[in-house]
């Protein structure tokens, strides 16, 4: 076990059997539409590699980046977008894919804005959700775990862009963040 692990909440086979269970959802929700999937990088990586794959339904993927975290365990409130879209999306069926909602701010950030884009709709799916943490009142269309007001690391999730290659997610040690 690592060192910086206080616990794992979410082993790398509870995590295979919920995507496999979120795709065959979304593959059901979808089928006969024009689906872009939008990972949020760079948290939604290991999760949208892995959701795609479950998805059966034909897809055409696309990522933004946007930051709020910077290098720290807490928001600094403020959203920038750091790579945008390669494509206009307007008429399209977007599904945003997050690891993590937590406050809810970079996914209020980013509803917003791709719906002034003008899709045709906007969904969202998260494998995490926080919800005792929300400042704004905003809830994932699916979504894996609801999990504990715990900082975690793993399965894409980084603690200053450090521990996102863990295929779990665990609880990161109050000794890591707080020194
Ligand atoms: O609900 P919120 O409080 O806004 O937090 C959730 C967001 O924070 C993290 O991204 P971060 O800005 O750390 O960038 P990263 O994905 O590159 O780690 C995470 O990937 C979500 O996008
Ligand atoms: O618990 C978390 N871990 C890593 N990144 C995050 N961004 C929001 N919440 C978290
Ligand atoms: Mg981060």
């Amino acid at each position: 076990m690592d060192q910086v692990i206080e616990r794992v909440l979410l082993t790398e086979v509870e995590i295979q059997k919920k995507v496999e269970e979120l795709g065959a959802q979304i593959s059901a929700d979808y089928e006969g539409k024009d689906l872009l999937v939008v990972g949020i990088l760079k948290g939604a990586l290991v999760f949208m590699a892995d959701l795609i794959r479950a998805i059966q339904i034909p897809v055409t993927i696309d990522f933004m980046a946007v930051s709020s975290y910077g290098q720290g365990a807490t928001s600094s409130g403020a959203v920038r977008i750091l790579k945008d879209l390669d494509r206009a999306v307007e008429d399209r069926h977007i599904l945003i894919v997050e690891d993590i909602v937590d406050t809810g701010l970079t996914l209020n950030y980013l509803l917003d804005n791709l719906r002034s884009r003008g899709a045709a709709s906007v969904k969202v799916c998260t494998i995490l959700d926080k919800p005792n943490r929300r400042t704004i009142p905003i809830e994932p269309d699916y979504n894996g775990f609801v999990i504990p007001d715990e900082f975690v690391v793993g399965y894409g999730l980084d603690y200053a862009e450090k521990y996102r290659h863990f295929p779990y997610v665990a609880i990161l040690k109050r000794e890591v963040y707080e020194r």
